[in-house]
């Protein structure tokens, strides 16, 4: 349990429950290949069944952190920030976002959209999840969609999702990393046939690098 003054700068987005910090290669989507700096914020009740960081779900399990100290780290390393968790919605992402922005950092999501934007956001990745829906301002706000293919059903919920989401976004479909033998040449496949789609790969697994 956290005491009540520091439920309270939860609260207010000026603590987060911070998992980890890396610098790295973005490894997906749009942005594959460019270095940022990762924050990863702990709690997410999503649930994906083939979430590759289980270890970020329970928020109780990584220590509130002032914002303040996140961002002077972050400040330190490349140009662009990637906040990604957990689902960093679940938190009130303005003051992080604002703190990151006056350092004249550019600012990326990962986020599932599950819970309304919070936040000013130079890129947001919206990845949608079945079992919790993205809200509407995240659809409308989105710079790229990301459409994880665990199997072939999954194909017809990108197209649903590509549907909702706003007409700028770049569409993505990336395997399932433990599918991604069977998924890959389906993906291939489909986006030859559908050219409006583009392949994403996690390609810092196979650098070997966080
Ligand atoms: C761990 S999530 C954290 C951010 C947010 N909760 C979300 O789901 O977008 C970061 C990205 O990894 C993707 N991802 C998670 N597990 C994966 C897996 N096993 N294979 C492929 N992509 C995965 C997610 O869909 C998301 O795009
Ligand atoms: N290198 C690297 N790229 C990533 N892109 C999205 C990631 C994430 O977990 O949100 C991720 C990650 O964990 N590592
Ligand atoms: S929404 Fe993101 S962090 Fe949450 S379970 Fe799904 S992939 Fe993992
Ligand atoms: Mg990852």
């Amino acid at each position: 349990m956290l005491s009540k003054e520091i439920q309270l700068e939860v609260n207010k987005g000026a603590m987060l429950p911070l998992m980890e910090e890396f610098y790295t290669i973005q490894g997906e989507g749009f942005h594959t290949g460019t270095a940022a700096y990762f924050i990863r914020i702990g709690g997410c009740d999503v649930g994906c069944h083939w979430c590759d960081v289980k270890e970020s779900w329970n928020a109780e399990l990584h220590p509130p952190t002032s914002v303040d100290l996140i961002v002077n780290n972050a400040a330190t390393y490349a140009d662009t920030v990637v906040i990604t968790g957990g689902e960093p919605l679940t938190w009130d992402m303005s003051l992080l976002t604002q703190e990151l922005k006056n350092r004249n950092l550019k600012v990326h999501i990962e986020t599932s959209g599950a819970y309304p934007l919070t936040g000013t956001w130079d890129w947001i990745c919206l990845s949608p999840k079945k079992n919790k829906l993205p809200t509407q301002t995240v659809y409308d706000s989105a710079h790229e969609l990301k459409v994880i293919i665990y199997n072939k059903h999954d194909f017809i919920f990108a197209e649903e999702q590509a549907e909702l989401v706003n007409d700028k976004a770049i569409l993505f479909l990336q395997p399932e990393w433990s599918k991604k033998e069977e998924m890959t040449p389906l993906i291939v496949d489909y986006v030859m046939n559908n050219p409006k789609w583009r392949v994403s790969l996690q390609t810092h697994k196979y650098l070997n690098i966080p």
